[in-house]
């Protein structure tokens, strides 16, 4: 024998000894050498025994079987404690980088709990992750103050039912590996006794439509954030169709066609033609293009999803992805969209989409069916045809400078208060002095807006106001003369009077009789 195995011989056996007797006091057996077969341990003892196993070995074995099912007993145990828990309690998480997180948060500021919570948290913004919206709250003279139950845990009553909450803000580590964002998340989960899920599906239908109602006259407009998610930028009011000065007929006929389109689902499903419609507002700047698709917006109830492509953290795949992240109705909105393609062959690329990035995020398999798209730009001629083709873009409408007629329609809208017969001699006045299509809307209404309170000022000096700026940089004369390709979509031009007549291919085929 070697002399250190003759050394560490007799300790252990002494160890195996007291593992014997470990194991024994464990499992609460009797000694394996006597009854043992009646027990775990003489079970395991006799076991080894057959085998012919020593004394040493046969004490590991019996700590490795007691330890395996205390191991087991653990492991089971959890599962087991789970199995029942989730047979007898249901629970629904909110993760704050999800819309419904602010419902959430909506619904709590509204609980009775809130207004009575000894920990409550207090802030000014309900939106996820904290997230500040710009513009919400901030046209009142004081921003809204919301109370919310602190971080921990909450018991509280819905419909008569007890329900707890658990609002939790995870670690920074873990919040980097459930997503991109280094926000700071925060969870939510709200639970309730039994095994339906109702009680629960019933509290967030209400949140929702308790937060929906704050939005319910106003307009959300979302942007894609760095990390490739859609961010709730704004919430404006909605602005009425009556505001924006263009061709009465070109309005009427941009709304009716989008809300038939709304309501022509079946027809496309039926005809295996993709569900979807886009508009191409070209023309001046300042002359009202957004301002309409806003104003769209808000007639059709749909929320904005802007994309810009100067964004520079946007590339082909978050682009794809965002697009295909939009609610199926909406309106996704592209302005200035010639911008980011003509800086790129200028070697400024503001951003990595690239122009067949764009086209597959827009008609792309991925794209969202239902949705309406919208795009703004000031130079149509500089657009590749293949991006305002039919089927991606079904109508395109023009926005020009000011005509007199809407410089006229600008100014009544300008001064509501005057008196009917005042206001159309004034208004004429004041028009017959602006040049057809020399100026932008947003020039006029910039000149009002510095005689806001004084309407005379504001027909006697238009005069020399005009004579002034009619050779500033403000009026670009840019294209507005130019022929425009005819794409084989539908035409229209938002001048209040056609000062040039439609050249007969620009007339929509639907729309000639
Ligand atoms: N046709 C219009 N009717 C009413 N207001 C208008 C009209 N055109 C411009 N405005 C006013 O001018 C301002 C700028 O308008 P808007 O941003 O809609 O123009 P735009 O054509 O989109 O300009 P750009 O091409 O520079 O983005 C807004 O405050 C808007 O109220």
């Amino acid at each position: 024998m070697h002399p250190r195995q003759a050394l560490f011989t007799p300790q252990l056996g002494l160890i195996a000894r007291n593992a014997n007797t470990i194991s024994r006091s464990y499992s609460s057996l009797p000694d394996p050498a006597g009854t043992g077969s009646s027990s775990l341990g003489g079970f395991v003892s006799n076991v080894a025994n057959q085998l012919g196993v020593g004394e040493f070995a046969t004490g590991g074995l019996q700590l490795a079987v007691i330890g395996g099912i205390l191991a087991g007993v653990r492991l089971f145990g959890g599962y087991f404690v789970d199995y029942v828990r989730k047979r007898i309690i249901v629970t629904a998480n909110f993760d704050s980088r999800d819309e419904s997180y602010s419902w959430i948060l909506n619904w709590l500021n509204e609980h009775p709990y809130s207004a009575q919570a000894t920990q409550f948290s207090v802030s000014t913004v309900i939106s996820r992750g904290g997230q500040r919206l710009p513009g919400e709250g901030l046209d009142t003279t004081a921003p809204p103050v919301y109370f919310l139950p602190a971080y921990g845990f909450h018991m509280l009553r819905y419909k008569n039912r007890l329900i707890w909450l658990r609002r939790e803000r995870p670690p920074s580590n873990a919040v980097a590996n459930v997503g991109q964002s280094n926000a700071p998340a925060e969870l939510i989960s709200i639970s309730t006794f039994g095994r339906s899920r109702e009680p629960l599906h019933d509290l967030v239908w209400s949140a929702r439509m308790t937060f929906l109602q704050r939005d319910k006259s106003r307009t959300v407009v979302f942007a894609a954030d760095q990390y490739g998610a859609w961010r709730r930028t704004q919430s404006r009011p909605k602005r009425p169709l009556s505001t924006i000065v263009i061709s009465p007929t070109v309005k009427q006929r941009l709304v009716s066609d989008a809300k038939e389109f709304l309501e022509s689902e079946n027809f496309y499903a039926e005809r295996g033609l993709p569900y979807r419609r886009g508009y191409l507002l070209y023309g001046q700047p300042g002359s009202g293009k957004s301002s309409m698709i806003h104003s769209l917006a808000g007639e059709l109830g749909l929320n904005i999803y802007v994309i810009t492509l100067s964004n520079k953290s946007l590339t082909d795949d978050t682009l794809g992805e965002l697009v295909s992240d939009t609610p199926s109705r909406c309106l996704l909105l592209i302005e200035d969209v010639d911008s980011a393609f003509v800086q790129r062959t200028q070697g400024a690329a503001s951003s990595s989409v690239t122009f067949s990035g764009l086209l597959n995020a827009i008609d792309g398999v991925a794209a969202q069916e239902g949705r309406i798209l919208c795009m703004t730009t000031n130079h149509i001629e500089r657009l590749d045809p293949a991006l305002i083709r039919p089927g991606r873009i079904d109508v395109r409408i023009l926005f020009e400078n000011a005509t007199q007629a809407q410089a006229a329609e600008l100014f009544r809208k300008f001064y509501p208060r005057i008196p009917e017969i005042e206001a159309a001699m004034m208004s004429k006045e004041f028009s017959s002095s602006i040049p057809d299509r020399q100026f932008s809307m947003a020039h006029l209404q910039g000149y009002l807006m510095g005689q806001k309170n004084d309407p005379v000022a504001a027909v006697t000096g238009i005069t020399e106001w005009v004579q002034r700026h009619e050779n500033a940089d403000e009026q670009t004369t840019a294209f507005q003369d130019q022929p425009v390709e005819d794409f084989g979509n539908t035409e229209m031009s938002g001048a209040s009077t056609p000062s040039r007549p439609s050249t007969p291919n620009r007339i929509p085929l639907s729309w000639r009789k």
